[in-house]
């Protein structure tokens, strides 16, 4: 036997989910190897006829203090961490009478579905698992002699290894095997520190505290899936779930279509939170977007009067684009969608009907999720910088009408504020500089992503007069438009640019040295203005 392989002669199983459990733990009893296990794991084993031992067996100690303590004792980690090569290793482990233990098989107390689940402070300290980690990372150190297994995949690699190499496996398998444990214990705590920080900043937040950053950040993820290509296809990418339950593209059910690309799941998202600003409660919205940013909004009495009411805005762009709703996806709204090259549709559900139209079209992916990411939950966002990673909560900033500041001499009528506030939300998604202007529940024209204020009024105004004439209108929606500025407008430039196609309203932050001056000419071009007091940058 060459000196890589390495005989597995007796297992530990520990497992809290027990799924499959007992095919692999008959497999591996087939193929002559003793099985140790922890109280309900040897249970489920026992009761399936197969022989195996209790751990409290081999510790000479009960399992005590509501399962605290297990496997926390040195039959078990010796058993774990001895090299088998070295003298004095195995001369300690005959004198304290410690077996090899060869394969460690762990799943971990479910700490991320706990918290997933929304319990309590106690259950999810309950829910941290002490004795798993400690034994995985352990068997992982001793890759030389010791499986590690995290999960019941690895389990099935290694018997598939045992079946090759007699019964032994190999050190290629076993490093890969201790690579990843490594990584699922890191993940495991990351989630638990996070969980853990958030508990002390809602704290602080009740108890009206500074909320000061963690001195360390810890980050885990599980990998969903590698993706052909990154952003280019000379990028190697993958996309990983975080312990974060937040509904989305990562929880959706891909109903049909070609595998999701880095930019596809990327667009995908940006449309769905766009979307998700509209409560369905009122009426459906659809978001259409390209690039992560959209190309046409709207809501409607209906989704397809949403649908066609965005696809007015921009039907150029909505080539190729990705489109989201806030309702389900019913038939006639699929219908619509089908006329146009479309990669995505995500949606919180679809009519059996709506999924019928598509299967006609294999290529469109269509997404369903069981309900819409909510604007207003916590949750952080990570970009990497060279040498480190920005980190920051979610802007979850959300305006009201109440909320809303008349700074000119003409109050703004009812449908232009209801205008603004549409245009205000359809901004908070797009890209920095950006002008959206809107009417009637749908954006006239979008202008993002520019370093000037001023071009992005100019872009969204030429776009609004392209629309029009792809629509064969008179006219551009823009006229008695509002516009939304998704910060401050430093210079009048950008407003006048804004009244210049059209707009009567503006909804913009305030908060510019030259407000005054900013005021003074909405005044007198009879616009009303209303300040928001919150910026909605996205870079
Ligand atoms: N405390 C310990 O010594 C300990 N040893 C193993 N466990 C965990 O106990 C669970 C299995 O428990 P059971 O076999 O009783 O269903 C596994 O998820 C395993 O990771 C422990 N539990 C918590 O730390």
């Amino acid at each position: 036997m060459s000196a890589n392989l390495s005989p597995i002669r007796r297992a530990l199983i520990s497992v809290s989910d027990k799924a499959g459990l007992i095919d692999r733990a008959r497999k591996l009893v087939d193929m002559g190897v003793e099985l140790v296990s922890t109280g309900g794991t040897s249970k489920a084993i026992a009761d399936a006829g197969l022989p195996v031992k209790d751990v409290s067996e081999l510790t000479g100690f009960p399992e005590m203090m509501d399962g605290r303590v297990k496997t926390l004792h040195p039959v078990v980690h010796g058993g774990l961490l001895y090299r088998r090569d070295f003298d004095t290793h195995v001369q300690a482990a005959n004198e304290h009478n410690i077996g090899a233990i060869d394969l460690l098989y762990v799943n971990l107390y479910p700490f991320e579905a706990t918290v997933a689940a929304g319990k309590g402070f106690e259950d999810c300290i309950e829910n941290i698992d002490i004795g798993g980690p400690a034994m995985l990372r352990a068997a992982a150190k001793n890759a030389d002699f010791v499986a590690v297994c995290t999960d019941g995949v690895d389990v099935d690699k290694v018997i598939t290894d045992m079946e090759a190499n007699n019964g032994a496996t190999t050190l290629k398998t076993r490093r890969a095997l201790s690579a990843k444990t490594y990584a699922r214990t890191a993940a495991y705590d990351a989630a638990i520190s996070n969980w853990y920080v958030a508990q002390i900043e809602a704290e602080a937040l009740a108890d009206k505290e500074k909320i000061k950053a963690p001195a360390l950040r810890a980050f885990g993820g599980q990998l969903k899936q590698e993706l052909r290509y990154g952003e280019n296809p000379h990028q190697k990418a993958a996309v990983y779930t975080s312990p974060d339950s937040r509904p989305g593209v990562l929880s959706a059910q891909q109903v049909q279509g070609k595998e999701l690309s880095f930019n596809n799941l990327n667009d995908t998202n940006s449309a769905y939170e766009l979307v998700a600003e509209f409560d369905p409660a009122d009426r459906p919205a659809v978001a259409i977007i390209k690039h992560a940013n959209p190309c046409g909004v709207a809501v409607g009495e209906t989704s397809l009067e949403a649908y066609k009411a965005a696809l007015a805005c921009d039907p150029v762009s909505a080539f190729g684009g990705i489109v989201a709703l806030n309702c389900p996806l019913d038939a006639p709204t699929a219908e619509a969608i089908t006329q146009v090259f479309t990669e995505v549709v995500i949606a919180p559900g679809a009519s059996e009907e709506a999924i019928a139209v598509f299967s006609k079209k294999k290529n469109l992916r269509l997404l369903l999720t069981d309900a819409l990411p909510d604007p207003k939950a916590p949750s952080l966002d990570f970009r990497s910088i060279a040498g480190g990673m920005l980190v920051q909560e979610r802007d979850t900033g959300r305006i009201e009408l109440e909320d809303l500041k008349v700074v000119t001499e003409r109050a703004p009528t009812e449908q232009e504020m209801k205008d603004m506030l549409f245009a205000w939300r359809v901004a908070k998604h797009v890209k920095s500089n950006c002008i959206v202007y809107a009417k009637d529940d749908s954006t006239a024209g979008l202008g993002m992503g520019l370093v000037s204020r001023v071009d992005s009024a100019r872009l969204a105004t030429i776009k609004a007069q392209d629309a029009a004439k792809a629509a064969g209108w008179s006219e551009p929606r823009t006229k008695g438009c509002a516009a939304a500025s998704e910060a401050f407008i430093p210079f009048a430039d950008g407003l006048l640019q804004a009244i210049e196609a059209g707009a009567t309203s503006f909804i913009q932050p305030g908060g510019s040295v030259r407000d005054e001056e900013v005021i003074a000419a909405a005044n007198k071009a009879g616009v009303a203005m209303v300040f928001t007091g919150m910026r909605h940058f996205k870079h």
